[in-house]
């Protein structure tokens, strides 16, 4: 959950191409379809905006494997953020349309880039709140280390060890018109 202030960023190389991020996507279909056993009670929920995508793209990868569609749904957490304003009044939270009844699923929520873990930790509260899932499973394409809180990923498509100066940039076809991974660099 990064800070959105203006800072200079420097490129320090690419970490995955398209078809990297296509084959990562595949491996972890299948790995998804391996620890359900199946697809059947399985749910794919995208955290708003990066997990979206990865939550279609990999819901069809599994109907195609598994011959049978997937539910797929989208997460908005914008107001779980434990970073909005502490001293303002809340907003009331009413959890926006999932997709489907997250209630007795075996859940994989997913999102591009796993940090501090804060944005995992707003999503399950936001989830919980749409439902009861069976279990909540977490996938993401990338996890570059700095836990502040005490989340795993179940499926991860690349550890990237970083530095605290270094950011991950994941750029998805669908919202960037891009299609790769980068590593990036803060100037000072
Ligand atoms: O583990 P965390 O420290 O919470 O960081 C991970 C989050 O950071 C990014 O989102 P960001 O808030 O930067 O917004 P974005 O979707 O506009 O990139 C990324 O998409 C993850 O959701
Ligand atoms: O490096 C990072 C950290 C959080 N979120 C990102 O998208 N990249």
């Amino acid at each position: 959950m990064s800070e959105k202030k203006i800072q200079k960023l420097r490129e320090k190389g690419r970490l995955m191409s398209a078809s990297e991020i296509e084959r990562t996507l595949v491996r972890l279909a299948h790995e998804i379809v391996e620890k359900n056993d199946g697809s059947s009670n399985v749910g794919l929920v995208g955290i708003k905006r990066r997990g979206v995508p990865l939550a279609q793209r990999l819901g069809a990868l599994i109907a195609k494997i598994e011959k049978q569609p997937v539910d797929t749904g989208v997460l908005d957490i914008s107001f779980y953020r434990d970073d909005l304003s502490t001293t303002g009044v809340r907003p009331t939270v009413t959890p926006g349309d999932l997709g489907f009844d997250v209630t007795g699923r075996d859940i994989v929520l997913m999102d591009d880039v796993l940090y501090t873990g804060r944005t995992i930790r707003a999503a399950l509260d936001a989830l919980f709140d749409h439902g009861r899932p069976k279990s909540v499973q977490l996938l993401v394409l990338i996890d570059r280390g700095h836990r502040e809180l005490p989340i795993e990923a179940t499926f991860v498509g690349r550890n990237v060890p970083t530095s605290s100066r270094e950011i991950i940039e994941v750029k998805l076809r669908e919202i960037d018109n891009d299609e790769q991974v980068l590593l990036m660099e803060l100037v000072d």
